[in-house]
């Protein structure tokens, strides 16, 4: 059935104001437009619209851990945050690492409806950093993978990760990386190296365990003419190797997540395990770093890393809780109360890190794209003045784990539109 909506006066990309007519999925026309008979009606005044967000780096726990997320929540959670696709992370169980677990990755995120769920493939299968997965048959399989990861570990062998580049280039795919050496930060390494992690007691995880590896893989993907993808950014060591590949023309991307924009290593002084997050929050100085290469392109996108846990394996001492925090629901709050409202980026920026960047970088055709007739009618409206108290309990995501409970962010996500069908109005789910 085709549906009609006319969105009222939309200011695109916080910039000119426009009304859009979306229709049989895309956007049909853009200007002053008379209301069509039957055409659904959304006021749109105030509101920015952007297309509607991707993505790179979500975990939505099915199979395996279906008590802390599922497909169905998870991409609750991500329309709700004004996003249109995601991709989803092999560290499932079984993990994604065949072309069958792909499959069915993808085809529950088609029941599901609400965003466009593309599977991460494994780099190595079982995550076990050995021998690579079935990356061809992943990529050849419906799922349609380009996006290979280990994530929550690090392909710490250099030949298997020459031989992933090698693999993944044939077919235009790219390696994100979990950037770790995990000879100097081990499992149990969980806040920041420095004056704090010794004076709580707790194992360090020090920046340049993440600096040597990106060093390292940047010279691979030079070497192998291959991409290479960065996974959550968190140093200003990062940023610097980053930006030399960069100034080489090495094909190296980036992203960074809200929480490594905003939130600081002392929080751990309170061994909340809510704050516990592999990489663990920096001190302000990186953070100051990430931002800037936000800000000018160094870092190519913003990816929310929404590790949801159930209760039971985070509320326990620091050391042994499970790393990880929810970030699909507020992450744009965060981005424009730490990169917009302080003047750092436009609207339209935060469109590109958010949304067509990503898009590219991920390989998806119909995201990410601008808004103009004729396109795709994936997008979001933002109310620039809306401030939000953020409540856990108030998430559509199973877990609770949110970093976020009880601070004010600026901007709300008010609609989602998903291929011109409202998936999120009046910022609730339009299906419960
Ligand atoms: N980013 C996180 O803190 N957690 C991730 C994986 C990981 O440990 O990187 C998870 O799957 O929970």
């Amino acid at each position: 059935m085709s549906e009609t909506t006319l969105v009222k006066g939309a200011s695109l990309y916080g910039d000119r104001t426009a009304d859009l007519l979306l229709r049989d999925g895309v956007i049909a026309e853009i200007g002053s437009i008379s209301t069509p008979d039957g055409a659904r009606i959304v006021d749109a005044d105030g509101l920015i619209a952007l297309p509607g967000l991707v993505d790179l780096h979500t975990h939505l726990r099915e199979p395996g851990r279906e008590d802390a997320e599922t497909i169905l929540t998870g991409s609750r959670a991500a329309a709700v945050g004004g996003y249109t696709a995601v991709l989803a992370m092999a560290n499932t169980s079984p993990v994604t690492d065949t072309a069958e677990a792909a499959e069915r990755v993808h085809d529950l995120g088609r029941a599901a409806g609400l965003v466009d769920v593309h599977p991460v493939g494994a780099v190595t299968g079982g995550l076990g950093g050995e021998e690579l997965a079935e990356l061809g048959l992943m990529h050849r399989s419906r799922a349609r993978v380009s996006v290979f990861s280990d994530d929550g570990r690090c392909v710490a062998d250099a030949r298997v990760m020459r031989r992933a580049l090698e693999y993944v280039k044939a077919f235009g795919g790219v390696v994100s990386q979990h950037a770790q050496d995990p000879s100097l930060a081990g499992p149990t390494s969980c806040c920041h190296e420095g004056e704090l992690s010794g004076r709580l007691g707790l194992p360090g995880w020090p920046g340049i365990a993440e600096e040597v590896v990106v060093a390292r893989d940047v010279m691979l993907a030079r070497h192998t003419g291959s991409r290479v993808h960065v996974a959550h950014a968190s140093t200003a060591g990062t940023v610097e190797v980053l930006r030399w590949a960069k100034s080489l023309g090495i094909e190296v991307t980036a992203e960074v997540t809200p929480h490594h924009l905003l939130l600081t290593t002392d929080l751990l002084a309170g061994y909340d395990p809510t704050y516990k997050v592999n990489p663990p929050l920096r001190p302000q100085e990186d953070v100051d770093a990430l931002r800037a290469a936000l800000a000018d392109g160094t870092i190519d996108a913003v990816a929310t890393d929404h590790a949801p846990h159930a209760r039971h394996d985070k509320e326990h001492a620091f050391v042994d809780a499970a790393f990880g925090m929810l970030g699909l629901e507020t992450a744009l709050p965060v981005v424009a109360s730490v990169m917009v409202s302080s003047g750092l980026m436009t609207w339209a920026e935060v469109a590109r890190v958010m949304s067509s960047t990503p898009a590219a970088i991920a390989g998806l055709g119909s995201q990410g794209r601008p808004l103009e007739v004729g396109q795709p009618a994936n997008l979001v409206l933002v109310d620039p003045a809306a401030t939000l108290v953020v409540d856990r309990e108030r998430s559509v995501s199973l877990s609770r784990n949110n970093p976020w409970h009880g601070r004010t962010l600026g901007a709300s996500v008010v609609a989602t539109f998903l291929r011109g069908r409202p998936t999120v109005l009046g910022g609730e789910l339009t299906e419960p």
